[in-house]
């Protein structure tokens, strides 16, 4: 049984997929076919030249607007980067920060992530900070030391009357669109914990409760409710699943019924 009720997060991130056509009819499928009450959270996170495109589709809906990265300035000679008020001027609530494939792909470093998960919050953006290890690290015994590292750093001078605008995403790189390699729902809990127990050191113990914890990697409508019913695990980050508008809905589904389960024996 779950020790405390905290709402849940379904966050479909598209990454660099989709035409503004197959934007706009993937965000109106998904308003069309929702039935999410009010202690589920949808946010789509779609590429930047379609936030407007599917910001017009998701107004008046349930479901949040969220940004899949943000450049760490106001504004400036910065050619080719997105500030936090542009995405604030889209209706975008959410940005992801911190991505594996912006870390390992696109050189992304800690320092550089700290500043834009402070500069993002103080915008006034509600950030979902990712955190996870490598193959290598996780077969090298090296996750928890790899998460306390991306925690501390990734959170460094973040003050306290920010964290209600924070989340966490734990995704280990090797789960990520992976056909060989899936995390189980039992090794996200493990790692869970070993997350929850580092932000407490880092947040103190009210913060770290509060705090939801979300998974990603391969989450799909077949398993979503095993990973969604583990305590701790607060939400799904979801790439390929998150797609194609009948298994996203059916992810937002299960998450539902895990809220409920819970507020029913809680
Ligand atoms: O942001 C989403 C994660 O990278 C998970 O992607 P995936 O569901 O395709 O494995």
């Amino acid at each position: 049984m779950k020790t405390e009720i905290r709402q849940k997060f379904i966050v479909g991130n598209w990454k660099m997929h989709t035409t503004s056509f197959e934007a706009q009819q993937l965000a109106k499928g998904i308003v069309d076919g929702l039935a999410a009450p009010d202690h589920v959270t949808v946010v789509l996170c779609p590429p930047f030249p379609y936030l407007p495109i599917v910001g017009d589709m998701l107004r008046g809906s349930r479901v949040a607007l969220g940004a899949q990265n943000v450049y760490p300035e106001t504004e400036g000679a910065f050619t080719g980067e997105v500030s936090p008020n542009m995405l604030l001027d889209l209706d975008c609530k959410y940005v992801i920060v911190g991505h594996s494939e912006r870390r390992h792909k696109l050189g992304e470093s800690e320092a550089f992530i700290n500043r834009k998960v402070k500069c993002a919050l103080d915008s006034g953006l509600d950030v979902i900070l990712c955190v996870g290890e490598t193959l290598e690290q996780r077969q090298g015994g090296r996750t928890e030391a790899v998460l306390d590292h991306q925690l501390s750093t990734g959170l460094d001078g973040v003050s306290s009357d920010m964290l209600s605008h924070l989340s966490v995403a734990y995704e280990p790189v090797w789960a990520i669109g992976n056909d060989e390699h899936h995390a189980t729902p039992q090794q996200a809990h493990d790692t869970h914990v070993l997350i929850r127990r580092k932000l407490t050191q880092i947040l103190g113990a009210t913060w770290s409760e509060e705090l939801s914890v979300h998974y990603g990697g391969s989450v799909e409508p077949g398993n979503a409710a095993a990973f969604l019913g583990q305590d701790g695990i607060d939400g799904v980050l979801i790439g390929g699943a998150s797609l194609k508008a009948d298994e996203f809905l059916a992810i937002v589904n299960a998450g539902i019924c895990e809220t409920e389960a819970e507020m029913q024996t809680a």
